[in-house]
């Protein structure tokens, strides 16, 4: 009898999934960059763009007309990306640079070798991340999710902040979720050397992104350099690669989620749509303001983790 109510309960909801399939795509899909502004003349840098989100974006302001410069840990991976967008544009300016935002020489050298050559920076977008990896550090000893996704494009930043303010306006998106949500800054354990939970220490990265985002924003106030946050919605990509169960779930829930194309809408919004041109340091999701944690709201909380990331970076930002 229990056997026959599941299996009638499952029918129903497979039937149920069939029907509505439209409208749970339509829905999943979620909100689309209208601008169709042209990028003739402007350089954008993308980090991680050889997969993801990251390529979706890189194509997007190629066909705008933009140099696009896909900063890439894996060069080989990164080329083949580049040749996919030169064969769906043939337009496109596209290179590729190696840039290992988990060693701070790698980011060091990328950004000198770039300042050498580059004459302006009009768009960065700091998408480049890893979740859930079990427990490793950076060559730095920074533990990865804070090390990439938070030390690694803060230093990044800093280091081409001078070419974004003589190329302004000019736009810095930093790609973070919504699972800055659960997150908190343990100042006292940044690198979970007590304890360490993945999921936990992706979510305090994400939340470290929001974070310097604001502090950003503020301190660039009056420069023409606006900065943004993202949560690209779920979006089914490579990035549940170091955990089984959440790559199970993508996959059986793949209907649900956005295409790498329809998340990488809102970092396109943020980086082109006109009616952006003032908005700085405000978070983006399904290219329209989102909901920002009380401890992604907290000036101190900003100030510290700035004073913080400054210091384990050795740099000096004012
Ligand atoms: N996929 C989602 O559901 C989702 C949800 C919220 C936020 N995001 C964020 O969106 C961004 C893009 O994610 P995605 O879904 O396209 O994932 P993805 O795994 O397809 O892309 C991530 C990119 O980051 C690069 N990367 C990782 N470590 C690096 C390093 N040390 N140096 C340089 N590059 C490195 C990878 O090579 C890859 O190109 C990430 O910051 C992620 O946290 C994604």
């Amino acid at each position: 009898m229990v056997l026959v109510v599941i299996v009638a309960g499952l029918g129903v909801v497979t039937l149920l999934v069939i029907l509505f399939a439209p409208h749970i795509r339509k829905y999943a899909a979620g909100g689309v960059c209208q601008s169709s502004a042209v990028l003739d003349g402007k350089t954008v840098l993308i980090t991680g763009a050889n997969t993801g989100i990251g390529k979706e974006t890189a194509l997007d302001m190629a066909m705008r007309g933009a140099r696009v410069i896909m900063a890439c840990r894996d060069v080989e991976k990164g080329e083949e990306a580049a040749a996919s967008i030169r064969a769906a544009c043939s337009k496109a300016q596209v290179e590729v640079r190696e840039l290992d935002l988990a060693d701070t020489c790698s980011i060091r050298a990328f950004a000198q070798q770039f300042l050498r050559d580059v004459n302006q920076l009009h768009i960065l977008i700091n998408n480049a991340g890893v979740m859930m990896c079990p427990y490793t550090k950076t060559i730095d000893g920074f533990e990865m999710h804070i090390g990439v996704n938070h030390l690694g494009h803060f230093l990044l930043t800093y280091l081409l902040i001078g070419q974004l303010k003589r190329s302004a306006p000019a736009r810095i998106v930093v790609l973070s979720s919504l699972a800055h949500n659960f997150g908190w800054i343990r100042f006292h354990d940044l690198h979970s050397q007590g304890s360490y939970n993945s999921g936990l220490a992706y979510c305090q990265s994400k939340l470290a992104n929001v974070l310097f985002t604001r502090e950003l924003a503020r301190r660039l106030k009056d420069t023409n350099v606006t900065v943004n946050s993202v949560h690209p919605g779920t979006v089914n990509s490579d990035l549940t690669r170091h955990s089984t169960l959440m790559t199970i779930f993508f996959t059986v829930f793949s209907m649900f989620l956005k295409t790498p194309r329809e998340g990488a809408q809102t970092s396109i919004y943020c980086a082109v749509a006109e009616e952006l041109h003032s908005i700085s340091g405000k978070h983006f999701s399904d290219c329209a303001p989102a909901f920002v944690a009380p401890q992604g709201r907290s000036e101190e909380t900003a100030r510290r983790l700035w004073d913080v990331s400054c210091e384990l970076l050795g740099i000096e930002w004012d």
